[in-house]
């Protein structure tokens, strides 16, 4: 995030190609200059929310990243591509929060969404961070608008993770009531979250994408919002709507993590909007090319 942020990585704007109303894929180039972390790659990834109707447990996002060789321009590998993005999505979230929430006392935090991004997010926030509710127990609230998977996530994080406690909601609202952070990954086309449900100086992740990139959140919350992103080029060629709403961008999070912006106030509700990087596919597409040469090649 700091390398987009001082321009040390290159990605542009990503391309959308529409397979039909609701699918669609996206090509994600980017180059990373760093000799430890560094490459050259494109992610192609397919964003098919109706998988989930075709009864043969498919994942709705499937990803695959083509790595080439800086020099010459070889392919030197292709990496699958879904366990990768459901970590640096994560991992994207995890340091926004850290960063955004750093004057805060953290107690409730509420995820909406029981897929692929709401798992990986239980898993990551709940090892970052310590969540304690009134009676300090370890606390992670889930809600998903189709409560039977909820539960069913519910109840595998439970068994993995026995320090924590993890509760499913029934309704959103009461989900996120007196949430510190909360974290929406779905693929909701009308807002899941209202305003008035919000505490003051609540920190949200919006990490949904569906066919627009701000549809979980209400229009009121993005307006009454320190709106943090990813990067600005996406941010600019994606977020039309907020734009046009009136929404300001406060800065990048990588500029806000090497001190160039100065963080919102306590009482501030932030909202981290994030699209998703190329340079995170293309660092972890390095390190997982690295560690499969140590392992099976010796090299
Ligand atoms: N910001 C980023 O970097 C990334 C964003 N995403 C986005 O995150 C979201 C979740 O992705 P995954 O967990 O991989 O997908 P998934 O299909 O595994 O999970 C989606 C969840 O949303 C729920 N859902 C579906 N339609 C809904 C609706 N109309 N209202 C409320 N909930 C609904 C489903 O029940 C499911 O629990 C997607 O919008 C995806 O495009 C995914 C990867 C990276
Ligand atoms: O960055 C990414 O991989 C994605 N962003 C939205 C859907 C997938």
């Amino acid at each position: 995030m700091g390398s987009v942020s001082k321009r040390r990585a290159i990605q542009t704007a990503r391309a959308r190609t529409c397979s039909n109303s609701t699918s669609f894929l996206l090509t994600m180039p980017g180059f990373l200059d760093d000799s430890n972390f560094g490459a050259l790659s494109c992610k192609l990834i397919t964003v098919c929310p109706n998988n989930v109707h075709l009864g043969k447990s498919l994942p709705t996002i499937n990803a695959n990243i083509t790595l080439f060789d800086e020099t010459t321009g070889i392919l030197k590998a292709i990496i699958s591509g879904n366990e990768i993005t459901k970590w640096r999505t994560a991992a994207a979230s995890v340091v926004a929060t850290k960063y955004l929430t750093a004057k805060k006392g953290l107690r409730v935090l509420a995820i909406l969404g029981a897929g692929a991004q709401g798992e990986i997010h239980a898993v990551a926030f709940q090892h970052f961070f310590n969540f304690e509710e009134a009676n300090s127990k370890r606390l992670i609230r889930i809600w998903n608008h189709n409560t039977l998977k909820a539960e069913k996530l519910v109840s595998k994080l439970n068994q993995l993770y026995c320090g924590t406690v993890f509760k499913c909601f029934k309704s959103n609202e009461m989900c996120v009531k007196e949430a510190d952070v909360i974290i929406t990954a779905t693929f909701a086309s009308e807002p899941i979250v209202q305003l008035k449900w919000l505490k003051k100086g609540t920190h949200i992740n919006a990490v949904g994408a569906g066919l627009t990139h701000y549809s979980e959140l209400s229009e009121s919350i993005y307006l009454a919002s320190d709106v943090y992103i990813d990067y600005s080029e996406g941010a600019e060629a994606e977020l039309t709507g907020l734009k046009e709403l009136g929404v300001e961008f406060k800065g990048e999070i990588g500029t806000l993590v090497s001190g160039g912006v100065s963080p919102s106030s306590v009482n501030q509700i932030t909202v981290f909007q994030s699209l998703g990087m190329a340079v995170e596919d293309c660092a972890m597409a390095r390190m997982v090319y690295d560690l499969y040469k140590k392992q099976y090649r010796n090299v």
